[in-house]
């Protein structure tokens, strides 16, 4: 293929590699966009698995995400509610199970307290702290140079308490456990999303989903793209100087640009070779970032029983191995579906077990939420981002303890002809794809300030 010449290569078609090629292109600019796989969309996957149109990766749209808003408005993408009518179920740690409705879980008056404490002192720290930049609020390193876990122990003494809001954040959002990340890191979740009661409320948090599917996204951005975008097309070098960069990638693709943007998560920047290498600073900062892991399950019914027996499908235990479900039946379809997660160590230790055993075992989970019924689906599908090359987690990268103070303001610092865009490093919308598609949108806005068009 004869080398293509560009004012910017994208490294990256998910929703922030795609989105910042769209803006480019606003402003007059030429792209490349370079994906590794063969569809676009990278943690956005909508799929059919046995007939059964599934969600595998990022689907839920809350009411604090204005920018992607905006963005399905923009793509004619229209949104439905997430199925909600009815009782929750709630499975405390010695394995009782009480239906409820309300925000609230049903714990004993003191727990319930002690939650409502924590989650106002959370609240408090979000709105002081911000997203933004973290790193620099004057508590960043008292709260960096504490694990999640330590700093609830520190503020409670009541253990289920602590487990049900440890839950929110550490298996609920960063997919890791709360001894493995800073109460700062947790800090930066609560305010990437407005605040810390927002992740509490599953009704805000999980509010929507986009018809036919979070992919279409960037399906339909792509489209707009055309030829621009190339698949089957990863990057395995970059030669660079600070006036511009050649990029190497499979399929004999060669494009000269002038700026590059790595539309990667923070853990795959290293399966790149640079040439001459990175700094010091992001070779020492990329190693300090990391995936969660998390198996996002699918289980499909002829119908949605449980709605006949009062139940919304919402159900949450932090001892249980499945330690949150929801309804996910897609628009408008007869069948009922169920979307239930397993994270960080309980889903390591489901991959010990074989095939069988580890369904089962999930499954027999989501009985004890549901009913006998949950544990007889037409379709049950696992997601498995941990054994996907591109990128090995899920939901999404985090730093480890003391990272985020200490390196945090060069996240998304450029570097040579360099920019770094992904939901990973980014502030609103942290860790999700309204994220993806600001740090896209504010790249593309940087590099065209910088090419003075
Ligand atoms: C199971 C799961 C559930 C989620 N749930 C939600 C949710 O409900 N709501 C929500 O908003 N978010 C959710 N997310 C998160 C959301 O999907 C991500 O934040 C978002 O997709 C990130 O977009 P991105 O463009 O930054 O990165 P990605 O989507 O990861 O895109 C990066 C792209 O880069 C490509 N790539 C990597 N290396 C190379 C290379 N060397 N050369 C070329 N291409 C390369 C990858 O193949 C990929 O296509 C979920 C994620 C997962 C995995």
């Amino acid at each position: 293929m004869p080398t293509l010449q560009r004012d910017v290569a994208i490294v990256g078609a998910g929703p922030s590699g795609l989105a910042a090629a769209t803006a480019l292109r606003k402003a007059g600019l030429s792209v490349a966009v370079l994906e590794a796989r063969d569809r676009v969309g990278g943690r956005t996957w909508t799929d059919t698995i046995d007939g059964a149109m599934l969600e595998i990766g990022g689907q839920w749209v809350s009411p604090d995400q204005t920018t992607l808003i905006s963005l399905l408005d923009e793509l004619g993408l229209e949104t439905f509610d997430r199925y909600r009518e009815g009782e929750s179920v709630y499975i405390s740690a010695a394995g009782e199970r009480t239906r409820y409705t309300g925000e609230s879980f049903p714990v004993d008056e003191t727990t319930r307290k002690e939650m409502d404490r924590l989650i106002q002192i959370l609240d408090d720290l979000a709105a002081q702290v911000g997203a933004e930049e973290p790193w620099a609020h004057p508590l960043a390193r008292e709260l960096d140079t504490i694990s999640f876990k330590h700093w609830l122990i520190e503020q409670s003494d009541d253990a289920e308490a602590r487990d049900n809001i440890g839950l929110f954040i550490a298996g609920g959002m960063l997919t890791k456990p709360a001894h493995s990340f800073s109460a700062l890191q947790a800090v930066l979740m609560a305010a990437s999303a407005g605040s810390f009661s927002h992740l509490v409320d599953e009704d805000f948090i999980l509010d929507k989903r986009v018809i036919g599917g979070m992919q279409q996204v960037s399906i339909r951005m792509a489209a707009a793209l055309g030829d621009d975008v190339f698949l089957n097309a990863p990057v395995r070098t970059v030669q660079w100087s600070e006036d511009g960069a050649v990029v190497l990638a499979d399929g004999d693709i060669r494009v000269e640009a002038a700026r590059v943007v790595l539309a990667v998560p923070p853990n795959l920047y290293s399966r790149i070779s640079y040439d001459p290498p990175l700094p010091r600073r992001q070779h020492q900062m990329h190693q300090h970032q990391s995936l969660g892991l998390v198996i996002k399950v699918h289980a499909v019914y002829e119908t949605p029983f449980w709605r006949e027996d009062g139940l919304a499908g919402t159900g949450f235990g932090a001892s249980e191995v499945v330690q949150e479900v929801y309804d996910n039946t897609n628009h408008e379809d007869t069948r009922g579906t169920l979307v239930a997660f397993v994270s960080d160590e309980k889903a390591d230790a489901m991959f010990e077990l074989s095939e069988e055993e580890r369904r089962a075992t999930i499954l027999g989970s989501l009985a004890r939420y549901l009913g006998p019924k949950a544990a007889e689906p037409v379709v049950y599908y696992e997601s498995d981002w941990g054994s996907e090359e591109w990128t090995r987690g899920a939901y999404a990268a985090s730093f480890d303890l003391g990272g985020l103070h200490r390196y945090g303001k060069d996240t998304r610092t450029p570097v040579g002809p360099f920019h770094f865009s992904c939901s990973d490093i980014a502030a609103e919308g942290y860790q999700h794809v309204d994220g993806a598609v600001r740090m896209g949108q504010r790249t593309a806005a940087d590099i065209v300030a910088r090419l003075g068009k």
